[in-house]
């Protein structure tokens, strides 16, 4: 079996085209512009490229873009101060701080700061715990991206066996949530699962974030499964020329690839969504704020 390839760099597109309409319809129905508040502490040059990115496509999809760009050595007094100022700004519906921080801020206290209504990424406790009890909450941008894969590719996920390999508060956490919602059999492994090979072959739908190099091969896999892979880990490849890197997921695409139903690429699969998510939840954020329906199919 040779795979389908759910190609999400296209799926972005064309959320980011469904938050351009909503956009254009809030400025013309309400006098509204959504407004997202980019937040970098640091020189990080990953991060760099994604708060770039970010800012971008926040004016493409016709939002303000407002980006707040620190020295490494900010002090969390500084960082908080901004962050209440945000909180504050009719302006500004959404609020993001990019991760990772500096190791000198405390990362829980400074996601925590932010108004939960704010919270574009689905970070904030309140926002976590409302959706680990089945309510209305701001969800985690890579999860609900991949979500909005899944469903498209698999229409009604009821009754399905899921595997999430990672047990991280942004990812593995969220997305099993989403699943369980979506009445999917949900199994969170990790790392030291004992036999995850075993585990991970009886599911219908695989979500790999465990943070490792092409970690699932093609023989844990159930044939026709479908699998997400949210891994992006570059390596080094002198094939490629010296200094050169390649990205890879957590999953070995090319055998992998042979044994699944579908499968997101590394690049070009979750990546992308993860943006184009942010741009919906700053539109969703925006709706909630000022009493406006939201946009149907932009949220979980
Ligand atoms: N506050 C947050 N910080 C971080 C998040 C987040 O959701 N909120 N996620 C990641 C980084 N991230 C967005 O911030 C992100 C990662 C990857 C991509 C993406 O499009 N990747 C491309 C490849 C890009 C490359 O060449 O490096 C792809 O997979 O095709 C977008 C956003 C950590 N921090």
């Amino acid at each position: 079996m040779t795979a389908q390839i759910i190609d999400g760099k296209a799926f972005s597109a064309k959320v980011r085209g469904q938050v351009a309409e909503h956009v254009t319809r809030l400025k013309a129905d309400h006098g509204l512009t959504p407004g997202l508040a980019v937040v970098l502490v640091g020189e990080d040059p990953a991060s760099q490229v994604y708060v770039r990115s970010k800012g971008k496509q926040t004016i493409e999809a016709g939002m303000a873009s407002f980006e707040h760009k620190l020295d490494a050595s900010t002090s969390e007094a500084d960082l908080l101060a901004l962050i209440d100022q945000l909180n504050t700004d009719p302006a500004v519906h959404g609020i993001l701080v990019q991760l990772p921080l500096p190791d000198h801020l405390d990362e829980a206290l400074v996601i925590n700061s932010i108004a939960p209504e704010k919270d574009v990424d689905g970070f904030h406790i309140s926002n976590v715990g409302l959706l680990a009890t089945g309510q209305k909450s701001m969800v985690p941008c890579t999860p609900l991206g991949c979500l909005m894969l899944l469903r498209d590719q698999l229409g009604n996920l009821s009754g399905l066996n899921a595997v999430v390999i990672g047990r991280s508060n942004i990812v593995g956490k969220p997305m099993a949530q989403l699943l369980l919602r979506d009445s999917c059999t949900v199994t969170i492994a990790h790392s030291r699962t004992k036999d995850l090979a075993a585990v991970v072959r009886g599911a219908d739908i695989v979500v790999a974030a465990v943070g490792r190099p092409e970690f699932v091969p093609g023989d844990w896999l159930k044939p026709g499964a479908t699998v997400i892979d949210v891994g992006i880990n570059r390596l080094d490849a002198p094939e490629k020329g010296e200094g050169k890197t390649r990205l890879v997921g957590d999953v070995d695409f090319a055998s992998a690839s042979e044994v699944a139903g579908a499968i997101t690429p590394v690049p070009g699969g979750v990546g992308p969504m993860t943006i184009a998510c942010l741009l919906a939840n700053t539109v969703t954020a925006c709706c909630r704020a000022n009493g406006i329906a939201e946009p149907e199919g932009l949220t979980a």
